[in-house]
């Protein structure tokens, strides 16, 4: 009887169109389709949702700096990201933009929802507001002169305005409940102490409308305010959850996919993923997402890199120069997901040259040649599982296959990739304490079959594992390997990972014929994008 495959629904934040993206963005997007492309591998039915933020007074702002109508700006923009992407590999199902026409109706009906349930009001608004953010800031988080602490180039703005708000004070107690009863909720968990402490410090209603401020869509009961742009972005996930032929309701939204089960946002809009959002879902009466994982920055110099600071680097150039596996791997494997980190091109080239170029690409090179020398350029024919449960290679990877899900449904990438590389290490410790190459000329073929075939299969399971940070890459030793190109990435997943699940030892097949030995990955040369 075929099973039905689980579901799972991601997103990455729909990103402001202030600007093009940058690194930080690519970061986050990278990691969401890690996830999105390792549950597809399980046999999961995946939908990745990325998009962008199109409304509101700073892309107002930016669109009238450089002379542009706002939806121009808007297009111009979502294209540069939905390129980088493309160019990044990022495979995501939906792009989400606040400002498509199917978005409006979606928000109409949740806020006439919230509208209904007696959780909006009229009030007045009184605070310091960072435009960059499009948050208000509490005083005593202000740095410097007035400055917000993450757009410290900007000084926050004083706003006295009527506005409509949303009683998020009126959820605090069900908040703290229900973080109470569901833990996992917020990770990594030094994000959910933060949002825990920051509840129990008292939640304030919030506004939800803006005057004098018309990009964003009017507030269906009074035509005069605009709709806040948080408001109207967090409900893109939502829309994004339409088919494309689906008539825009609320309801066929949220038919099929939600509750979503993962969003992957930076640690900078937390408060709004893991407070506001779950609080207007409750008021919509709405289950809540899965998780929420706040990550850390990427920094320069110590500042969290960003858009409106500018003190990015440019992830096209990065790709361009050094290709999306070597992208998408630093990112992954240098830093710790949930911790900040620098960025270092030098330290970029070490680790792509040592992991990938040597410690995995040589060990598939040097295999194959021999492979081809010593057994007609076929996968040597032994019985695979004549190597037992004790042959070295093997008991390392039943460990790390042991585990490897886990480590990915928790998002250690880093780990991942060190326990990977970990196996290629001792594949290639193996063959020097082997040296197949004396073996054969004392004419023990039998015992070079057996080494050889271990070794290849360590590869393969290598590769297999890395397949969701370096899709290309693992793609090209699968079919060195003998597989088709697409094996990993267009083959019926949901059927081969049950019929000839690809993360158990021993799936290479005996006899298969192998390609002709080629370098996988080539060694980078010498810094080239930033001085350092
Ligand atoms: N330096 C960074 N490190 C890690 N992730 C980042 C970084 N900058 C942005 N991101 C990602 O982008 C999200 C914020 O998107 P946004 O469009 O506000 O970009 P931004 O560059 O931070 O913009 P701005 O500098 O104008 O605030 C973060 O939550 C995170 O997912
Ligand atoms: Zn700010």
């Amino acid at each position: 009887m075929p099973t039905v495959p689980n579901r799972f629904a991601l997103t990455t934040p729909l990103y402001y169109v202030n600007a093009l993206p940058h690194v930080g963005s690519a970061y986050t997007t990278i990691a969401a389709d890690v996830v999105a492309r390792f549950y597809r591998l399980q046999g999961d039915e995946v939908l990745l949702i990325t998009g962008t933020d199109e409304h509101g007074q700073k892309i107002q702002r930016t669109a009238e700096a450089l002379g542009r109508s706002p939806q121009e700006h808007c297009d111009r923009v979502a294209e540069g990201f939905q390129d980088l992407w493309q160019k990044l590999g990022i495979s995501y199902d939906r792009f989400s933009r606040t400002t498509d026409e199917r978005h409006r109706p979606i928000v109409n009906q949740f806020f006439q929802r919230v509208w209904d349930k007696g959780d909006i009001y009229l009030g007045q608004q009184q605070g310091w507001y960072c435009v960059d953010c499009e948050e208000f800031k509490e005083e005593r988080d202000l740095v410097g002169d007035r400055h917000c602490p993450i757009h410290t180039n900007r000084p926050v703005e004083w706003r006295d305005e009527r506005n409509y708000f949303f009683r998020l004070s009126k959820y605090q107690d069900a908040l703290l409940d229900y973080y109470a009863k569901h833990p996992e909720t917020i990770q990594p968990s030094s994000r959910r102490n933060e949002v825990l402490s920051f509840i129990e410090r008292g939640l304030e209603d919030f506004s939800i409308s803006r005057v004098n401020m018309d990009w964003g869509f009017p507030i269906p009961t009074d035509p005069s305010h605009t709709i806040y742009v948080w408001f109207d972005a967090l409900l893109g996930y939502v829309t994004a959850l339409l088919e494309p032929d689906q008539e825009p309701t609320l309801e066929n939204a949220l038919a099929h996919w939600w509750p979503i089960n993962l969003h992957i946002i930076g640690k900078d809009i937390l408060r709004f993923h893991a407070i506001s959002w779950p609080a207007m879902l409750m008021s919509a009466g709405l289950p809540l997402p899965g998780q929420v994982f706040g990550h850390g920055f990427l920094t320069k110099d110590g500042l969290k890199m960003g858009k409106s600071l500018g003190n990015t680097l440019d992830p096209f150039a990065l790709v361009e120069s050094y290709g999306s596996d070597a992208v998408r791997y630093y990112f992954m494997k240098e830093v710790e997901f949930g911790r900040d980190g620098d960025f270092s091109e030098t330290r970029f080239i070490h680790i792509l040259n040592a992991d990938l170029a040597n410690d995995l690409g040589n060990l598939l090179n040097r295999t194959l040649k021999m492979a081809w020398k010593y057994c007609d350029g076929k996968v040597p024919t032994v019985n695979p599982q004549e190597l037992g449960p004790e042959h070295p290679l093997r008991e390392l990877a039943e460990t790390i296959l042991g585990d490897y899900a886990a480590t990915y449904k928790n998002l250690e990438f880093h780990r991942l990739c060190q326990r990977a590389l970990s196996l290629a290490r001792a594949g290639n410790k193996y063959i020097d304490d082997q040296a197949p190459w004396s073996l054969y000329k004392q004419g023990q073929t039998e015992a070079v079959s057996q080494i050889l075939y271990g070794v290849l299969e360590s590869v393969r399971l290598v590769a297999y594992l890395l397949a969701p940070i370096v899709p290309q890459l693992s793609s090209q030793i699968y079919q060195q390997l003998g597989y088709d190109r697409e094996f990993l990435t267009t083959q019926d997943l949901a059927y081969w990972s049950t019929q000839t699940p690809q993360d158990r030892w021993g799936q290479l097949k005996p006899s298969q014929v192998l390609a002709q030995p080629q370098p996988v990955f080539q060694k980078l040369q010498s810094p080239t994008l930033v001085a350092e």
